[in-house]
Formats: structure tokens, sequence, C-alpha cells
């Protein structure tokens, strides 16, 4: 059952991702190739074998067996090439669905494991997000993540360098990893310091824990955006504060029920809050893991939720006005959406 959008429609129409990790979207014969030339050993020697390991297939049990799939693919993101060479095929991957902006994320303290330092791993990850908007066109600017199992301490470092970036590609800084059990209050400290320096900031939460999770980001720490936020639900009064607040919520359909963060589409809440006004944007997570891209995305949209052009084109510039960029920016962004849509429809 859908809403009559025609499929092919959708794959032209202008995107805006804002919820994409760059280790989650390593195309497999990058991957492939990367270990050959750094002798690393895969479970497979060939694309279609290696595949299986690296996303999901069906639903997960929980968003722990989720983020194992990161296992394979963080041996070869050690170094400057391949941090550099795997941004610039994330945009190269959104061109190919007519994003027009995206925010890619990335876990800094991950890639240090053959002696990069945190400058020069953000430093190639920019490197690549800019060679790529230069060649296709696709505005791409970075958010730097914090990992909510690392220390305190080493989160401050991780904030400390992604200030050095903020005139170079870093718009914003987040926490994500397991979330059951690491609360945000945790990294009080953290957001506070990237308060300090000016860098706005998203945070995982309602994905693998409840409402506790999100009252933590929202109200302890101030967070700008939510990284899902699907359980609001639980919390009347919490939802009513997002709603009047315009505090965006991250969503990214298939990633969230296969996660578990909703059982099925049934109960799925996207449809109910886009109603009730909460501003919800429609975001990939992870390219590779979630087998995913935007077009699959609005897909959804319409096939389980009957939503119509004019309102996928309202989704967009629910994205445009929570995308981290300067007010002129965005006025740009949304000229350029509304324009797009207007062609098409
Ligand atoms: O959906 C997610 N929720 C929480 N953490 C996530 C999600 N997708 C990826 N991550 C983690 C695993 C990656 O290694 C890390 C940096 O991208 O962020
Ligand atoms: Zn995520």
């Amino acid at each position: 059952m859908g809403s009559g959008v025609d499929k092919s429609v959708l794959r032209r129409l202008p995107k805006i991702d804002l919820h994409l990790h760059l280790d989650g979207s390593v195309r497999p014969q990058t991957l492939l190739e990367l270990a050959e030339a750094e002798g690393l050993t895969l479970p497979a020697a060939d694309v279609d074998r290696l595949l299986p390991f690296m996303r999901v297939e069906g639903d997960c049990p929980s968003l722990v067996d989720y983020l194992s799939k990161f296992d394979l693919v963080l041996p070869a993101m050690q170094t400057a090439y391949s941090l550099e060479r795997i941004a610039y095929e994330v945009v190269e991957q959104a061109a190919e669905h007519n994003c027009k902006y995206i925010e890619v994320r990335m876990g800094a303290r991950l890639h240090l494991q053959k002696g990069l330092s945190l400058d020069e791993v953000i430093e190639s990850f920019v490197t690549g997000l800019s060679r790529g908007e230069a060649t296709y066109g696709v505005k791409a600017r970075g958010i730097i993540i914090c990992m909510r199992n690392h220390a305190p301490q080493d989160n401050l470092e991780v904030i400390e360098a992604a200030a050095r970036f903020m005139e170079r590609g870093v718009v914003a800084v987040d926490l994500a990893g397991p979330e059951d059990g690491y609360p945000p209050e945790l990294h009080q400290e953290v957001f506070d310091l990237a308060k300090k320096h000016g860098l706005p900031f998203t945070i995982h939460a309602g994905e693998a824990a409840g409402a506790d999770s999100i009252y933590g980001a929202v109200v302890k720490l101030g967070t700008n955006r939510i990284g899902h936020g699907v359980r609001l639900k639980e919390d009347r009064d919490l939802l009513e504060r997002v709603r009047a607040e315009r505090i965006p919520l991250e969503f990214c359909p298939i990633s969230n029920i296969q996660t578990k963060a909703s059982t099925n589409w049934e109960t799925y809440p996207i449809r109910e809050y886009f109603d009730q006004g909460l501003l919800i944007t429609v975001n990939t997570d992870n390219l590779t893991v979630s087998d995913t891209n935007m077009t699959k995305e609005l897909a959804v949209l319409t096939d389980h939720f009957q939503f119509t052009l004019p309102e996928m084109e309202q989704i967009m510039l629910n994205s445009v006005e929570a995308a981290f960029l300067e007010k002129e920016e965005k006025r740009q962004l949304h000229e350029e959406i509304v324009k797009s849509f207007a062609e098409l429809l």
C-alpha cells in the first residue's frame, strides 16, 4: 500500500542526509582493495561473498549486534589514504541519489590504531569530503563522534581536535555507540566543552534505550539535535518540549527497524510524529551496514506511511532547518530544494 508516488521520481528528488556514518558506508570493493594493499585478512575475497559480513542480513537482535558489523572495516580505516578515499566515496554515493547536502560523521578515536594523530585523522576525513564536494557538487560537511563507551577524558580530546577544524569542514560533534548502560550524562563535561567552543552537537538517543536517554540528551546536555529519538513518545512531556523547541529528530527508518528501535513498521512512529509537528528528518545512518540509500529511505515513507511528494518536500525542508550550516547557506539550500521539487511536481 503506497501513496501512488512513482518510484523513478523518488531517485530524482533533491535530498539531504544529515545522519551518515563513514565507517558504516564503506564500499565492499574499496574494502577489498584496501585490505589487499595493506595485507589485511578478510573473510571473503570477492564482493558478493564479502557483503554478508559487512551488512546486517534481515533484522539484528539488538543495536549491539548491529554495531559488531563495524569491526570488519575499522582495521582498513587507519591510514590517511583510506580515510580520505572512503570520505570521498561517501560523497560519490550520495551524488548517485541526488543528495544536495550531506553531513558525514566519524569516530575520530577509532582510527588511531596505526599511529595517526587525531588531527591527521580529521584532516584526511575533511579532505576527502571537500574533494568529493568539488567533484560531485554535493555540499559535504563533517561531524566528529565521541563514543559513549570511551572515557570522558578521551572524548574531551576529541572535542578539542574537532574545534581545531571548525573552519575546515567540521560543523558539529556527536555521541554514538552502545546506548544501553551509557547514559549521555556520563559525558556532560565533554559537551559543555563543545558548547564553550561554539560547536553544536547531536546525540544518539532513544534508539536502544528509552526516553530517559533522550531526557539526558535534551534536558541535561542541551543537545541541538537528536540522533534517532524513536522512543520519544514514551515521555509525553518531553515530546511536547522537543516539539515546542523545534529540536530536530534524525530518523533513519531502515536502520531503526534493523536495530529494533521499533519492532516493525506498524509501531514505527514517523507518521505520528510528523503529523504532530515534530521536526522529523529522514536519513540513512549506514549505507553499507544497513544496505540503504536515500532513495530507499524515501520509498519506505511512501510504501509504509503514505507520504506524498509535498510531505517529502517538507521533510527535506526540515533537514535544511536542522542542518549545521550558516543562515545564508541554509537559505540557498532551501531555495534549491523548493525549486527542484517545483520542477518535478
Ligand atoms: O545507529 C547507530 N547507533 C549508535 N552507534 C552507531 C550507529 N551506527 C554506527 N554507530 C557507531 C559504530 C561506529 O563504529 C561509530 C562511528 O561511526 O558509531
Ligand atoms: Zn547513527
